[in-house]
């Protein structure tokens, strides 16, 4: 992202408080960026903080309306911007984007400005669920140009639990990346694509488990890519914690057999399967419904294999679906990859040098190869796990 331009419009609401971390992020990253603020805006957060934190300047009202600028501000900017975010987006700047009105600088930039749109509305539910307001928001969705950050559920700063949140600062910078790389194509628009993420547990009492120290990450990275790029997603994984992921349908399970029934269910669906789950081969054999003592506790544990997903959906395939895995290797990667394609009917496998630093398990960052049926390779350097994602399906759209 380093030296990409993004220009963030505020609007006047109490979430603008969290767009101050987006900025940071991004200024940090090496991102150039630039903030609007609208009067409302600067009630809240100073103009003064968002131009430190930006480090190329923040402008309000003021500035619009200043004679020293060569060109006009809001051309100058419009021109300028390959990304615009406008977050928190209020009600009254959401109503004038739905009709058109350009009455202060954030408003002009918009008219004056072809790069892509994001929105991310913030306010109490009342006024988000207002059919005026809901009009609006589909007034201007209906717009390609604008791309959407739905609020969510939770804790308002008036004290109430219900929707209207904005999307928090990691989401909103997930979308900004995947914006600068996609710049605004939605080409799985209307695609079904289904994604495993995570890595199994077998237990063999409630404590014990065979597991793996797989994350979920790439398979999250994948599922906001697709998600980016327009498609309808599902997410089944096996992540502890929250997968906070608004717009995609999700299916949280344990074990390589729930996963096995919940990937089975949904394949006939999808257009484009991504089998990024670390699924385990094997499982403990007997299973104890209460936690042994420490003193029963086997000195081997009896093994069986549990059945492999992959093959399975790759026999099940039909001509119109596209199914993709991943190859988590040591040392040569590129062999067992090809082979693992070949037995397994993939039409695209990433081969992950899990033993390369800041690649694979846990790490925010991967490097791979891709390789498709034709037996096309392409190498893909270190980059951010979205990167990756993004590149994997150019990959597979490419054919
Ligand atoms: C304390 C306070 C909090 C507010 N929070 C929001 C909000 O979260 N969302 C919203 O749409 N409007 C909110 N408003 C109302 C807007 O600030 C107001 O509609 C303003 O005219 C918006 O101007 P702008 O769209 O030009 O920024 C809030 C107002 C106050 C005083
Ligand atoms: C205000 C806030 C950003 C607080 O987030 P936080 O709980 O992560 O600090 C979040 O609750 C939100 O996005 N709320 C929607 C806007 C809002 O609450 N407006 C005021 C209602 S009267
Ligand atoms: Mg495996």
């Amino acid at each position: 992202m380093k030296g990409r331009r993004v220009l963030i419009g505020v609007s006047g609401g109490i979430a603008a408080y969290k767009v101050c971390e987006v900025v940071s992020t991004l200024a940090k990253a090496g991102v150039e960026v630039r903030a609007i603020l609208t009067d409302a805006a600067a009630e809240f957060v100073t103009p003064l903080t968002f131009a430190t934190l930006c480090r190329l300047g923040a402008f309000t009202d003021k500035d619009f309306w200043e004679p020293n600028h060569g060109r006009p501000l809001h051309i100058l900017l419009g021109e300028w911007a390959e990304v615009f975010v406008i977050a928190p987006l209020t009600a009254n700047t959401l109503a004038k984007l739905a009709g058109g009105f350009a009455d202060n600088l954030l408003t002009n930039t918009v008219l004056a400005s072809k790069c892509p749109i994001l929105l991310a509305p913030a306010m109490n539910t009342d006024m988000w669920e207002q059919p005026a307001v809901q009009r609006n928001w589909r007034e201007v969705l209906t717009d390609g140009r604008y791309h959407a950050m739905s609020p969510g559920t939770g804790m308002l700063a008036c004290d109430r639990v219900g929707a209207g949140r904005m999307a928090e600062p990691s989401e909103i910078l997930a979308q900004i990346e995947s914006l600068l790389y996609t710049k605004g194509d939605r080409d799985l628009a209307g695609k079904r694509v289904l994604i495993s993420a995570g890595g199994t547990r077998e237990y063999f009492d409630p404590v014990r488990f065979i597991g793996n120290p797989a994350t979920g990450k790439m398979g999250i990275a994948l599922a906001r890519a697709a998600l980016h790029r327009g498609a309808i997603v599902t997410l089944v994984h096996s992540i502890t914690g929250e997968v906070p992921l608004l717009g995609v349908r999700s299916i949280a399970l344990t074990s390589a057999e729930e996963m096995r029934q919940a990937m089975l269910e949904c394949f006939t669906d999808a257009d484009l399967t991504v089998m990024a789950a670390a699924v385990a081969d094997v499982k403990p054999t007997e299973y104890h419904s209460q936690k042994l003592p420490k003193r029963s506790l086997p000195d081997a544990l009896e093994l069986t294999q549990v059945p492999d997903i992959l093959a399975e959906l790759g026999r099940l395939k039909q001509s119109h679906q596209k199914l993709i895995g991943f190859a988590a290797q040591t040392g040569d990667i590129v062999k067992p990859a090809l082979e693992k394609l070949r037995v397994k009917k993939l039409d695209v496998i990433a081969a992950n040098a899990i033993d390369k630093i800041g690649s694979g398990f846990g790490s925010d960052t991967n490097q791979a190869i891709l390789i498709n049926a034709e037996g096309k390779q392409v190498e893909i350097a270190s980059c951010s796990k979205l990167a990756m994602a993004h590149r994997l399906f150019d990959f597979v759209m490419e054919g």
